[in-house]
């Protein structure tokens, strides 16, 4: 494991204790309950007295466990004691979560009168987000030109800032952004808080510590990468020919649930969610390719439970907070191991209970090998009848033909900008977004 964080000072975390134990104000114990938070997390505990106590902190917490809440109520709190716009600046990999940051900052800190902003997306949507924007409390971001855009926009005046959030930060810290990293240090005032966290850590983070925070407090809840409590994880070993046929074979077991099934390509999700559509399966897409309306259409429908299945890349494995997500699949084997523990995160969260199953072929084995050395366990087979599976392979193989139509007539129509799209044909003509380097993302 790349770094081990721990709080020497509680090596034995009390967990029977209240938001107000832990020096948290009445009116935001009022808006913890009124989300229906009767108890601070074992993370919260552990962060939120530090943080009151002006403390630089690195997190480091299962998935699910209510990090957003110990960084989001400190922030809170200070702003509370010292009202002020332009207070926080929270950076995040994803747009779909920083979306979802900015909710929590809203609903937290509603009676007090919060204003969040979301800055995300390329330069277009970044500049009208900016104009929008307004000065507010917290600036929820993705990073990539950020500072260029807040630096040349009227009344952003960035050596206020008072804390910067890096959730996720080991992703955001491989997302090949040193150099935004750099001018954001430079940029926000040297008198800020630093708070860091995430369900994983790697060396770069501690790159960033000594490079930016002062006297950290470590806070772990554990002393290594853990999978949920309730979550039970199992991997089918599949024939490579036969793919297809064992995921709706888990489909129809498993029939009542929600899925979120991830896959390694933008084509691959976009490939299985037209078969799975085929066969009668309410499946919906989201990956890097579709532009952000789409995307956060897709979500939405998911959250809002008309879709049952969600079909992602890793666009959406991290940080999402989705509760009725009963079934993770990883249809696709994750390429890296920590990605493993935050893609089986997305069920089983705040105490629930979930599955995850990963499908493995004769290509993979090292990889899953990996994957149960990182969490130290040894994971069950999921049971199968193989009849059974090999009865589906004639309706599949009908339903994958007409899924490889379907995705040739939308290259095809790619090529012909101008004609009207299909709603199922937009989610995979979605734009594709150019970074600053020319490359397209891939996720
Ligand atoms: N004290 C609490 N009591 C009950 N529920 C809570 C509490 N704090 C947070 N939650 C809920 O737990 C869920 C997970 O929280 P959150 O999204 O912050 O997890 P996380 O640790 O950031 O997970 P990930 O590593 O996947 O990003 C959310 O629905 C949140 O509302």
């Amino acid at each position: 494991m790349a770094t081990h964080v721990e709080n020497p000072e509680s090596s034995e975390i009390e967990i029977d204790k209240t938001f107000r134990d832990l020096g948290v104000v009445d009116v935001l114990c009022e808006a913890c309950e009124q989300l229906g938070w009767k108890q601070p997390t074992k993370i919260q505990i552990e962060t939120i007295p530090v943080a009151l106590q002006g403390r630089d902190i690195i997190g480091l917490a299962e998935t699910g466990s209510g990090k957003t809440g110990a960084f989001a109520l400190p922030i809170l709190q200070g702003l509370l004691e010292n009202p002020q716009r332009l207070y926080a600046l929270v950076l995040t990999p994803t747009r779909e979560l920083a979306f979802q940051i900015s909710e929590q900052f809203e609903a937290l800190g509603s009676s007090i009168g919060v204003k969040s902003a979301v800055i995300v997306g390329g330069i277009d949507m970044m500049s009208q987000a900016l104009t929008l924007a307004k000065k507010p409390h917290v600036i929820i971001a993705t990073p990539g030109r950020l500072i260029d855009h807040l630096e040349n926009t009227k009344g952003f005046n960035l050596k206020a800032l008072k804390y910067l959030v890096m959730d996720e930060a080991d992703r955001i810290l491989n997302m090949d952004f040193e150099t935004e990293m750099d001018k954001i240090l430079k940029v926000i005032s040297r008198d800020r808080r630093t708070f860091l966290f995430s369900a994983t850590m790697t060396k770069k983070v501690q790159k960033l510590e000594r490079a930016a925070l002062k006297d950290p407090v470590k806070c772990a809840v554990s002393s290594k990468y853990q999978t949920v409590e309730k979550l039970q994880q199992f991997y089918i070993f599949i024939p490579s020919k036969f793919k297809d046929c064992y995921l709706v074979y888990v489909l129809n077991e498993l029939a009542g649930n929600s899925f979120m099934i991830f896959c390694s390509t933008c084509n691959n999700t976009q490939r299985v969610a037209l078969l799975l559509r085929n066969l009668g399966f309410t499946a919906i897409s989201l990956h890097g390719q579709m532009s952000q309306n789409k995307r956060l259409g897709s979500l939405n429908k998911f959250k809002s439970k008309s879709r049952s299945i969600l079909l992602a890349t890793d666009v959406a494995s991290r940080g999402l907070d989705i509760p009725h997500v009963d079934v993770v699949i990883n249809f696709d084997i994750p390429t890296h191991s920590k990605d493993y523990i935050h893609r089986v995160g997305r069920t089983a969260r705040a105490g629930r209970s979930g599955k995850a199953i990963t499908f493995v072929t004769q290509y993979d084995v090292e990889l899953f090998q990996r994957i149960e050395h990182l969490i130290g366990k040894k994971l069950p087979a999921f049971p199968t009848q193989e009849e059974e599976v090999m009865m589906l392979n004639e309706r599949v193989s009908e339903a994958q033909r007409f899924a490889r139509i379907e995705l040739r007539e939308h290259g095809e129509r790619k090529k012909r900008p101008r004609e009207e799209t299909t709603e199922n044909s937009e989610a995979y003509l979605g734009k594709r977004e150019k970074g600053k380097s020319g490359k397209f993302k891939i996720l």
